[in-house]
């Protein structure tokens, strides 16, 4: 975790003209860096660098640093591993069998993405901001960072700081665990808030179904529960377009697929 977070430091840290090239406006493009969050479709910009990086179910990486690439495929596998894991709880917890979710939503080709974020210090941090609030489209996501915080977390309408220990990893919850659930599992809303004294570093691995997948509330859930679907069915790769193609703006595309009045 400590090198993950070095490495992408120094990724940050390369002269402009080594880092990878690439046109912001295509949101599906497997290797990604700039600034904010959509450049192409903001007004206002975040106090933010990103990497954005498609990493399964095929492998990308950029070039430089060199360190990064057996850096971040061990990383990917294992954080895959531990999110199949959870997964397979969440199936059982939601009274379904082990391997439900994993087969419905096909995660032998999980689109699993690193996301690298760099907040540099700001000199007016209470104008500004890291990453508005949202949530993630993804089932879950493990988030690192360098010990310097600025996550929140909304929680009953109100903002926490998360004060994560050291060499921890985070574990939020994102849209299509709340779509499968059928809203028993909600998606957390979260914010990265910057400062004045310290670079900020962290990483975050969203792990979602595979892209082609048609992603609906669980049918055996449903059935199992005697209630109605609370959410329509949209492919995952044409959710992840649509939210990537809009300003972040809380839990406006989940709300866009929920079935109001339910
Ligand atoms: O920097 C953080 O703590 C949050 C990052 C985040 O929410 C994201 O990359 O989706
Ligand atoms: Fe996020």
């Amino acid at each position: 975790m400590r090198a993950m977070l070095d490495v992408s430091n120094e990724f940050f840290n390369l002269p402009e003209e080594e880092k990878p090239k690439f046109e912001p406006k295509d949101v599906l493009e497997p290797v990604r860096y700039g600034t904010s969050f959509n450049s192409a479709k903001e007004k206002v910009f975040c106090w933010r660098d990103f990497l954005k990086v498609f990493v399964h179910p095929e492998f990308h990486c950029p070039h430089k640093p060199t360190a990064l690439r057996e850096l971040l495929l061990e990383y990917c596998e294992k954080t895959r591993n531990l999110v199949r894991k959870l997964v397979r709880g969440i199936s059982e917890s939601l009274g379904l069998e082990e391997y439900e979710l994993v087969k419905t939503l096909n995660l032998d080709s999980s689109l699993q993405i690193l996301i690298a974020n760099y907040y540099p210090p700001c000199p007016q941090p209470q104008l500004a901001l890291g990453m508005p609030p949202h949530s993630d489209h993804g089932l879950f996501t493990l988030l690192i960072e360098n010990q310097v915080g600025g996550l929140q977390i909304q929680h009953k309408g109100e903002w926490f700081n998360v004060n994560a220990l050291p060499n921890s990893i985070l574990v939020n919850t994102g849209d299509h665990l709340e779509i499968f659930s059928n809203g028993k599992y909600k998606s957390v809303l979260h914010k990265a808030i910057v400062n004045n004294k310290n670079t900020r570093i962290s990483i975050a691995m969203t792990n979602g179904p595979s892209l082609n997948t048609i992603v609906s509330p669980s049918s055996k859930l449903v059935e199992n529960e005697g209630c109605e679907p609370a959410y329509i069915p949209m492919k995952y790769k044409d959710y992840l377009f649509s939210q990537q193609n809009n300003p972040l703006n809380g839990k406006s595309m989940l709300n866009r697929v929920k079935i109001q009045n339910n």
